[in-house]
């Protein structure tokens, strides 16, 4: 297997550290550059504590991708810079894995309509942990039969997105397996704003931010006299490794933006 050359961005983040300690686990990928908003041509080893990594910081996304001829860019920054990175590396031709979530619906068409028209492949994934994955496709599979559906999603308090990009996608993912429902009492008010939660066709999602978690989300569905609970937990950003990998291997051998790791699973 030919060597796969990849930038991150990020590489100082919670997620950004893991990826960086998973690609010098890699046999058959490099670390070529990492991009960043601080620290320009100072050597990561340099600035992140513990980190080995005799890698060049670039703050300049067009000079990184210039000077390192990559093959992938992987995006774990925040939705604002996740966004710009990913569109310029498409532009560039250098394939973006990105785990960064926030991005709008129109920040996706656009993505999606540019890799297509590069004829390259991306890969979105608002989750890498293979756990999530499948409690969105079992709450999509239980939707067909429980109509009345709430998501609490639940993470760390240095959230900027709310709610979660797991959250967004696994309503996504259960409207493609029910119709649109009034839940709860038609005439239902409101005292405090909010209370509610946000309306995804219906469905309620509810966004709990305490220090003490890191990524967790319950979806319960609902039918006469009974419950289902689906509930997945990330206790460490590990979990989202295996995730990653397979993602800079596949993104690839893929023409088109993949939204989602559910459609890169076997
Ligand atoms: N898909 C998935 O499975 C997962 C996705 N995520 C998502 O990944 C993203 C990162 O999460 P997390 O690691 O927890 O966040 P962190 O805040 O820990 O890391 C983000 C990093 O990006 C840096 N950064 C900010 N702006 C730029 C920029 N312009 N260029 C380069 N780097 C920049 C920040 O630097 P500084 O601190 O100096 O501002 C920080 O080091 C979030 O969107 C989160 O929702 C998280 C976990 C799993
Ligand atoms: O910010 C996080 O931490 C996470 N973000 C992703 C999301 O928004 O769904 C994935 C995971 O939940 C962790």
């Amino acid at each position: 297997m030919e060597t796969i050359k990849v930038i991150i961005a990020g590489p100082r983040g919670r997620m950004g550290k893991e990826a960086v300690q998973l690609i010098a686990g890699q046999e058959h990928m490099e670390l070529v550059a990492v991009l960043d908003h601080r620290y320009d041509g100072k050597l990561l080893s340099e600035v992140v504590e513990f980190s080995n990594a005799e890698v060049q910081i670039y703050t300049n996304i067009e000079e990184c991708l210039q000077n390192t001829k990559a093959d992938v860019l992987v995006d774990l920054t925040t939705p604002e810079f996740g966004y710009i990175h990913t569109k310029t590396a498409l532009e560039y031709g250098v394939r973006p894995v990105v785990g960064t979530t926030g991005f709008t619906k129109e920040q996706l068409e656009e993505l999606t309509q540019l890799a297509e028209r590069k004829g390259i492949g991306c890969i979105i994934a608002p989750n890498f942990a293979i756990g999530a994955v499948l409690m969105m496709k079992f709450s999509q599979m239980a939707a067909k039969y429980f109509k009345d559906i709430e998501i609490i999603e639940m993470h760390h308090d240095q959230k900027l997105d709310a709610p979660s990009g797991t959250a967004v996608k696994t309503a996504e993912m259960i409207s493609q397996a029910r119709e649109e429902k009034i839940q709860g009492h038609p005439e239902e008010k409101e005292t405090i704003d909010g209370a509610r939660g946000a309306n995804f066709e219906g469905m309620r999602i509810h966004s709990v931010r305490l220090p003490g978690l890191i990524a967790h989300q319950e979806v319960l569905l609902g039918a006469d006299g009974q419950t289902l609970t689906i509930r997945h937990d990330s206790y460490n950003r590990a979990s989202f490794m295996s995730g990653v990998k397979v993602s800079i291997e596949t993104v690839l051998n893929l023409e088109t933006l993949v939204y989602g790791l559910e459609n890169i699973l076997d």
